[in-house]
């Protein structure tokens, strides 16, 4: 009985997601004012800084990156495309596999990421017109764009990866939007976590207190609540030690009605090493 509804849950999130609409989506969440790159208190702004940190001191190092529930969004790997010579990202839907790839082949995409670009190239002490090196250096890493479901326990086709896995992986408000509750979200935790080699980073950013987003006009998408505690508690029972919590807590004009998120966690940990 447990299982079946289980399953069934999984069946539900499933059909909500064919009516996502990844141009609606881009526009509620990376354009100001969760995406202005002027405020201090941007969403995104706080995103980047906690993306480049963590990519950037030292004991995050490897051969291949994979972002997992990328969504159609590039802002995850702006600054891992510099530390690893391959990035995979995946999603769920083709549609938002179409939509990368648009950027990738440089076939003109539903978001601008020029002012993103510009702004990890400033976090990088280079000067912002150095974005089309960077944008160069993400079409030469991104080697392919997958399938990924993280409710199976094989998330990926057995061949995506090296039998070793991935040196590091990074999933941003991806994991507790597709999860109908805790228990789901800690076992996809521990899914993507075979993705992962023993010792390998997890950078893992998503939703504190959320229970709907807008997928698109009307397209209301249930997501599980989740607290700080309940975080570190999801990372240790699947396999994870947590080396750093931040959390962003959203003032009133980010509130813009498109969920009921009320805060952002960055997690950065580590694969413990099998005995
Ligand atoms: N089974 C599956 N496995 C893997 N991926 C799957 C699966 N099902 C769907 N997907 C895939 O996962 C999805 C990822 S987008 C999820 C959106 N998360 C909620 C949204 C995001 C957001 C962004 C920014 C801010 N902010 O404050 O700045 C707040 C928020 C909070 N609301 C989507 O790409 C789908 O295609």
């Amino acid at each position: 009985m447990e299982e079946k509804k289980r399953e069934d849950g999984l069946v539900a999130m499933a059909a909500c997601y064919q009516r996502f609409d990844p141009a609606a989506y881009l526009q509620y969440n990376y354009t100001p004012p969760r995406a202005d790159f002027e405020r201090k208190d941007s969403i995104v702004p706080w995103k980047l800084a906690c993306l480049h940190r963590a990519f950037n001191e030292g004991d995050v190092t490897g051969e291949l990156l994979v972002d997992v529930g990328s969504g159609p969004t590039l802002y995850q790997v702006l600054s891992g495309c510099e530390v690893f010579n391959k990035v995979l990202l995946t999603d769920f839907l083709e549609v938002n596999r179409q939509e990368l790839r648009h950027w990738l082949q440089d076939e003109g995409c539903n978001l601008d990421w020029t002012p993103y670009l510009q702004h990890v190239c400033k976090l990088e002490g280079r000067r912002p017109s150095a974005w089309t090196e960077k944008a160069a250096k993400l079409r030469e890493v991104i080697t392919d764009i997958l399938p990924i479901d993280v409710h199976r326990p094989q998330p990926m086709a057995l061949d995506a990866l090296p039998s070793s896995g991935a040196d590091c992986l990074v999933s941003c408000f991806c994991l507790e939007s597709v999860s109908p509750d805790l228990a789901a979200f800690t076992r996809a935790l521990g899914h993507i976590g075979r993705l992962l080699r023993p010792g390998g980073h997890l950078l893992l950013i998503g939703a504190l207190g959320e229970s709907y987003y807008f997928g698109g006009p009307g397209v209301k998408i249930p997501v599980v609540p989740l607290n700080e505690a309940q975080v570190c508690e999801s990372l240790k029972e699947s396999g994870y030690t947590l080396i750093r919590l931040e959390v962003y807590t959203l003032p009133q004009d980010m509130r813009v009605g498109v969920d009921d998120v009320t805060g952002v966690f960055f997690a950065k940990a580590k694969k413990i090493k099998q005995k």
